[in-house]
């Protein structure tokens, strides 16, 4: 079984959370894309259901698979969200942003009723921090904003090793809303809820990818079988 039928497998059993009529938050990222094309299948079977895509390249697969979709203005209240995460740690405590989504993931999120975080055994692990945390940065006054980045790591005795995320051709990687994002090499994150508090009161920062008390229900695959997570 190689990574990506385990991924598969557990976007598949997230179908089982969902009800026709519902409003649901589309992840981004390859495990989410899976689901969002099992869900198109079922749609093609007759399912009524809306999807919010949580960036541009779910909202071109969300049509290409033939899930209807619609945006968080017209539907500001939605009932289930499906994403995948680069960690789960515990508590259900999430690093996201690997594709750089982040900012519309945890908006998506936080105005469901449930987040669903999908992903194969590799990324339950029992600390935050091993994957670069992404923190997404306004392209104005970028020194000024990395600079009291590495300054906020510093004072909770976290390296403050910062990389500009590149993208084709050496250039800057710019996010769905048109900003930059900083890669941080943490290692291990003692105090996620610390850092998120942080980070967030640094301007320029836009997000981060912390989530936190977001994700109520964790799926994950592995060679074991599929395990359902609940966090109460
Ligand atoms: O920005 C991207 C998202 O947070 C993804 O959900 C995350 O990077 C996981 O992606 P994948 O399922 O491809 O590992």
């Amino acid at each position: 079984m190689t990574p990506d039928d385990l991924k598969r497998q557990a976007a598949a059993r997230a179908l089982d959370w969902v009800r026709p009529g519902m409003r649901l938050g589309l992840g981004t990222g390859s495990t989410a894309r899976h689901f969002v094309e099992l869900l198109g299948e079922r749609v093609r079977a007759g399912l009524d259901v809306i999807g919010v895509p949580t960036s541009e390249t779910t909202q071109a697969d969300a049509e290409r698979f033939g899930v209807p979709v619609t945006t968080l203005d017209d539907e500001p209240r939605l009932q289930v969200t499906v994403d995948g995460a680069d960690e789960i740690g515990p508590g259900l405590s999430l690093i996201k942003g690997g594709g750089g989504a982040l900012l519309r993931e945890k908006i998506v999120a936080a105005a469901s009723d449930h987040m669903i975080v999908i992903a194969d055994e590799s990324k339950l692990l029992p600390a935050l921090g091993a994957f670069p945390l992404p923190i997404e940065v306004v392209p104005f006054g970028l020194m000024a904003t990395r600079n009291a980045i590495a300054a906020a790591l510093e004072s909770l005795a976290l390296p403050p090793e910062l990389k500009l995320r590149t993208g084709s051709a050496g250039l800057a990687f710019v996010t769905d809303g048109g900003h930059f994002i900083l890669d941080a090499a943490l290692g291990r994150i003692p105090d996620p809820k610390s850092l998120a508090g942080k980070l967030a009161a640094i301007p320029g920062v836009v997000e981060h990818g912390l989530f936190l008390g977001l994700a109520r229900t964790a799926i994950v695959a592995g060679a074991a079988g599929v395990r359902v997570i609940e966090q109460s």
